[in-house]
This record gives C-alpha cells, sequence and structure tokens, in this order.
C-alpha cells in the first residue's frame, strides 16, 4: 500500500480534498412503490472522508448499495473516475476498486482472523489453478505477495495476536476490525464503511475512529460511511450528505450541516409535507 502524505491532499485554496472520484447524479431508486431514494445528487472527493448520516429508513443503506453496484437506479447516474458507470455485477466493481463493509457483519465465522483478511486478495489474485497446475513459480511467488499485504494489515490493525483466532470466538469489536481488514485487503480507492460502529462500546469506539483516520491518512484510501453517532461523524469526516424520507436535505461540511435547520427539524422528527 502507499503511503500518501495527507497534507497533499487538500485543495490549499478551498480546504477542500483532491478531485472528484464519484459522483451520484439525480439517483432515484424505487422497490416496487416504496421509492427509498428521490433524485439525489453528491460526489465523494479523493482522499476526503465523507459521511452519509438520516434518521431510520432514510435510504442509506440502499444509497451505499447503489454506488458499490448491489442495485441498479431505475434514474439517474453513477460516475466513478471520471466515466459514467455501466450496469456492473458486484464482483465487477469490487475489480474496479470499491470495497465495503457491512452493517451486519459479513465474515466467514468459522475461518481464522488471517484467512478472512485474505479473502479480501481474491479480486487482487491474477494466477489461476491453471497456472498453478503446470507451473507453482509465479503462483507460489504471487501467494507470498498477498501474504505481505495481508501480515501488514494485520500489524497496522493491531491484531496479531488473534491472527490464528476463529472469527466467531471474537468479540463483537475486534469483529468489525477484521471485516475492516478485509475490505482493506483489495486496496480499494473508495472504502465503504455500513455503521462501523454499531453495537460498539465507547472504548471499541474510540479504536475504530483512529483506525479509520489512520486507514485515511497513512493509505490516502477515500472513505464513504453511514453512521448514527454524531459525535463521531462530526468528528471523522469532512463533509456530510443528511438524507431524510429517500430526499438529500443538506450537504456540506460537519459544523454547517449541524446549523442546517432541515436537518435538526429530522432529527427531532418535525413533521414534513
Ligand atoms: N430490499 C428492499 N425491498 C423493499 N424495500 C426496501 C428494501 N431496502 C430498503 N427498502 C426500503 O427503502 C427505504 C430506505 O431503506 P434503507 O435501508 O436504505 O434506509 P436506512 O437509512 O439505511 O435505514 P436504517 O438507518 O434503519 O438502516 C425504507 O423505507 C426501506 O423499508
Amino acid at each position: 500500500m502507499a503511503f500518501v502524505d495527507p497534507s497533499q491532499m487538500r485543495d490549499a485554496d478551498t480546504g477542500q480534498r483532491g478531485d472528484v472520484l464519484l459522483r451520484v447524479e439525480d439517483v432515484s431508486l424505487s422497490f416496487g412503490g416504496v421509492k427509498a431514494i428521490t433524485a439525489i445528487s453528491f460526489d465523494i472527493r479523493q482522499g476526503e472522508i465523507r459521511a452519509i448520516i438520516g434518521p431510520n429508513g432514510a435510504g442509506k443503506t440502499s444509497m451505499l448499495n447503489v454506488i458499490n453496484g448491489f442495485y441498479h437506479p431505475q434514474e439517474g447516474e453513477i460516475w466513478f473516475r471520471g466515466k459514467k458507470r455501466k450496469a456492473l455485477k458486484p464482483h465487477q466493481i469490487a475489480n474496479e476498486g470499491i470495497a465495503r463493509t457491512f452493517q451486519n457483519i459479513a465474515l466467514f465465522k468459522g475461518m481464522s482472523t488471517l484467512d478472512n483478511i485474505m479473502t479480501g486478495r481474491l479480486t487482487r489474485m491474477k494466477k489461476n489453478m491453471f497456472w498453478q497446475a503446470i507451473w507453482r513459480g509465479p503462483a507460489e511467488r504471487e501467494e507470498i505477495a498477498h501474504r505481505e499485504v495481508v501480515e501488514r494489515i494485520i500489524d497496522f490493525l493491531e491484531i496479531q495476536h488473534i491472527r490464528k483466532t476463529s472469527v466467531g470466538r471474537l468479540p463483537y469489536g475486534l469483529q468489525k476490525r477484521v471485516e475492516l481488514g478485509r475490505a482493506l485487503a483489495a486496496e480499494p480507492a473508495l472504502l465503504l464503511l455500513d455503521e462501523p460502529m454499531a453495537g460498539m462500546n465507547v472504548e471499541e469506539k474510540e479504536d475504530m475512529s483512529r483506525f479509520i483516520i489512520d486507514v485515511n491518512q497513512q493509505f490516502g484510501t477515500t472513505i464513504a460511511l453511514i453512521e448514527h453517532d454524531m459525535g463521531v461523524v462530526m468528528d471523522l469526516s469532512d463533509r456530510v450528505v443528511v438524507l431524510d424520507y429517500g430526499k438529500k436535505i443538506g450537504d456540506g461540511p460537519p459544523d454547517e450541516v449541524r446549523r442546517n435547520q432541515d436537518v435538526i427539524d429530522a432529527y427531532l422528527g418535525v413533521a414534513h409535507d
């Protein structure tokens, strides 16, 4: 993983991070009669931490699923790295450089920490079974290179002591950290985190916040996250997009969004038209 000097990533004049990495343009998504997302547009800039927030049922997870290609919106476009995205299968999206973690941890519970993180390298593996059958050399070299990346991630996340432990036996906070490790193993350009702190105690939240900031600053990884804990969102993110009933009601730096009356009303549950 390349080390990127974070001071190089902000625009000196505007204080904003780099170029647009992903753009959501006028996207609408329905499930039968239910409109989960209505005409939403926003962008995610290179090197930033972008939060997506909103009350329950606001459309946050649906938005994340559109960004990573699980759902194809009925209307609108997604632009990634300057190109309009065609309808892709999820594994093709992973190959494009987008990785994610899930609201409910999605790990192989019977497998060790090490093996779970190794599965994150699958999209990066080039040498297939054919190679291994005719000549082990290149496949072996590739395996060693993948192991090196995985070992660096294990060191970085401070989980050496559980590298051989079955993930199902780990406490919740550590499982979340292993899931982050697996997503990082794909060396994504864009990392999507769906409620990375959900169900954690204060100490676990502090640890996870620190790892998220370190991933962003040390690897230059762009991060979009959904999070309910407002304190965490305000501390971590460069910019926040706020959804309510599938519509965008706020977008900007944390301080600005915090003062937005529509956002305050939405969180207080004020009735709307
Ligand atoms: N697969 C689906 N089929 C039908 N309706 C769905 C589906 N997924 C989401 N919805 C509906 O779309 C709306 C937005 O849901 P979504 O899960 O995206 O919201 P959310 O902001 O992530 O909520 P939460 O904070 O509770 O996780 C809700 O009304 C939900 O019931």
